[in-house]
Parts: structure tokens; C-alpha cells; sequence
């Protein structure tokens, strides 16, 4: 399973920022739209573009456009909401289709309570955000869900990543490839990413 780390200087600095234990809501909301915005760039580097024929200012100019599957962006609710924006700055035409789901603290399984996908999932390219990927079992659930759908092309964006759902997707989803803006250490015993950024749903939604 391909996995890439973004590592460019922009996306370095902005989630540095982010590690930060005393930043603001605000502070961390417009950072995970920025960084998002960054991550999109590079998971669509490779989309197929074709050639098109506009009417030039000086007559007929070819010029290339997107082939292609159509994109939905799946957020896994609810930190996911928070790089919805900043995917959406750069593929403004794109669907939304959404996955809730929620990870037991104890066991840390997810658990799944909405989910919604737009028409013709079959025929899209799905690009699932979520800002972490601790164990693995919420991004693996989402694209259980798209697959059972008919969804067969899937990306993942996501801020910061531990090794062990890496591990867990290369095995449950070898075919999705995953875009992260950090590849962290490890898990600490209650399922959260060090160094990570703590809980970033809490973090972009103001609760706790
Ligand atoms: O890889 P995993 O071990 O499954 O953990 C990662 C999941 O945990 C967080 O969501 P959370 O369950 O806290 O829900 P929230 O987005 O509603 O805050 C995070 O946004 C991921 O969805
Ligand atoms: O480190 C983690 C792990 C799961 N969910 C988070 O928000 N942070
Ligand atoms: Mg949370």
C-alpha cells in the first residue's frame, strides 16, 4: 500500500504549529484547513487530465482538463469536517458524502452512527479525511463502507499518522493509498498518537 508522508516545508511548519499544547480553537481549526489544503494538492498530483479545445483570446487553444472519475470527499465525522474546507478550496465541484463514527474508549473499536454517500459512489474517486489515524479502525470502517457501497478507487488524507494504522490499513486496504502530513511514533497505551496533536476533534470543535 503506497503511503506517502508529504514532507514539504509548508506542511512541516503549519502542523508544528499545531503541536503546540496551548493553541487556540481557532488557531488549530484554520491550520487543519491549510494543511488539508496542502495534502490535497499532492493526492491528486496524479489525476488524469485530457485534452480540450477553448476559444482563445487569438483563436482555438488546447489545453488540458480533468478525465476521469468524479471526486466525493468523504470527512470521518466529526474531525474530519475540519479539512473539509480546505479540500474543497482546490475541488470546489467536488460531492460530499460522509461516514460518522466514533471510537469506543475502552475498546478503542469504532463505531458507526451515519453515514450517507452521494449518487453514483461506483463511479467516484473517493478521498476520505480524517485528521488521525491511531489504530486504524475508523479509516479501515469508512472504507468498508465506501467498498460495500461499490466505491474502488479511495485515498486517504490525514494529518498525522501512527505506525500501527499504517499496519492495519496495509493489511485491511492494501489498495488505498495513504497522504499524511506527519508519520508520528507510536500509540500510548490508551490509543492516542505521540508526539500527535492530542484529541483533534476536541481541538477544531472547542469541546472539553
Ligand atoms: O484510528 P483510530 O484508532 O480509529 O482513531 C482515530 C479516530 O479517532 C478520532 O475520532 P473520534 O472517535 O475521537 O471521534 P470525533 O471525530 O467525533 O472526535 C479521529 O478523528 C479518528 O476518526
Ligand atoms: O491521538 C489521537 C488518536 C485518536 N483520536 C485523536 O483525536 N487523537
Ligand atoms: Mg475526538
Amino acid at each position: 500500500m503506497p503511503f506517502f508522508e508529504v514532507r514539504h516545508p509548508l506542511v512541516r511548519h503549519k502542523l508544528g504549529l499545531m503541536r503546540d499544547k496551548d493553541i487556540s480553537t481557532k488557531d488549530f481549526r484554520e491550520l487543519t484547513a491549510e494543511v488539508a489544503r496542502l495534502l490535497t494538492y499532492e493526492a491528486t498530483k496524479d489525476l488524469e487530465v485530457g485534452p480540450h479545445t477553448v476559444e482563445g483570446w487569438a483563436g482555438p487553444v488546447e489545453v488540458d482538463r480533468l478525465q476521469g472519475k468524479k471526486i466525493t470527499v468523504v470527512p470521518i465525522l466529526r474531525a474530519g469536517l475540519g479539512m473539509m474546507d480546505g479540500v474543497l478550496d482546490l475541488i470546489p465541484s467536488a460531492r460530499v458524502s460522509v461516514v460518522g463514527l466514533f471510537r469506543n474508549e475502552e475498546t478503542l473499536e469504532p463505531t458507526a452512527y451515519y453515514c450517507k454517500f452521494t449518487s453514483q459512489i461506483e463511479a467516484r474517486l473517493a478521498l476520505v479525511i480524517d485528521p488521525m489515524l491511531a489504530t486504524g479502525g475508523s479509516l479501515i470502517e469508512a472504507v468498508n463502507q465506501l467498498k460495500q457501497a461499490g466505491c474502488s478507487r479511495i485515498r486517504a488524507l490525514v494529518l498525522v499518522a501512527a505506525p500501527e494504522g499504517v499496519k492495519a490499513m496495509e493489511e485491511a486496504h492494501p489498495d488505498v493509498a495513504i497522504y499524511a502530513a506527519a508519520l508520528d511514533e507510536r500509540l500510548n497505551e490508551i490509543g492516542y498518537i505521540l508526539p500527535g496533536l492530542g484529541d483533534a476533534g476536541d481541538k477544531i470543535f472547542g469541546t472539553k
